[in-house]
C-alpha cells in the first residue's frame, strides 16, 4: 500500500468585490471574510519526520493572498476579465501557491475557499 499525507493549513483575508452580471445583490459591492485551506501532498517523509513544514506551506500562501487582503479583488490584473467568485479566486491561489512550493516530493492537493460559513469551493487539477 502506497503512503501519502495530505497536509492542510488555514488562513484568511478580507476583500471586496463585484460579481458582473449576477442577477441578484452581488453584483453590488460587498466584502467577505474569506476563509482560504490550503492542502499539500507529499508521500515522502524528511529526516525530522515532516512532508513540509506547515509554516512553509503558510509562508508562500501568505505571500500570494497579500496581494488580494483589503482590496478591491475586481482591480486585480487577474479579475479585470473573469469575475472574482470563489470558483476564480480557488484556481487563481491554486495555481500561484502550487508555483511557489510543488517541487519532486511535494504537490498541491486542492485549495477550498470558503466565502462564508455556508458556502464554499474546493478547486484541484488532475496530474
Ligand atoms: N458558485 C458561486 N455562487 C456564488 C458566489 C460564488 O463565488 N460562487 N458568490 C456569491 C456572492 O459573492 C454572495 O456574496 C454570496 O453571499 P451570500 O448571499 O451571503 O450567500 P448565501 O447563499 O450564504 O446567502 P443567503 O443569505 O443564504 O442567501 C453568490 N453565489
Ligand atoms: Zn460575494
Amino acid at each position: 500500500m502506497a503512503q501519502k499525507f495530505v497536509l492542510k493549513t488555514v488562513l484568511d483575508f478580507a476583500a471586496a468585490h463585484t460579481l458582473q452580471g449576477y442577477p441578484g445583490d452581488c453584483s453590488k459591492l460587498h466584502g467577505h471574510n474569506w476563509k482560504i485551506e490550503v492542502q499539500i501532498v507529499g508521500s515522502q517523509l524528511n529526516e525530522i519526520g515532516m512532508v513540509v513544514d506547515f509554516k512553509e506551506i503558510k509562508r508562500h500562501a501568505k505571500e500570494v493572498i497579500k496581494e488580494l487582503d483589503h482590496t478591491y479583488l475586481n482591480d486585480h490584473p487577474h479579475f479585470t476579465q473573469i469575475n472574482p467568485t470563489a470558483e476564480n479566486i480557488a484556481a487563481f491561489l491554486y495555481r500561484q501557491i502550487a508555483e511557489r512550493i510543488s517541487d519532486e516530493r511535494v504537490a498541491m492537493h486542492s485549495i477550498t475557499v470558503w466565502e462564508n460559513d455556508r458556502n464554499c469551493v474546493i478547486y484541484s487539477e488532475d496530474e
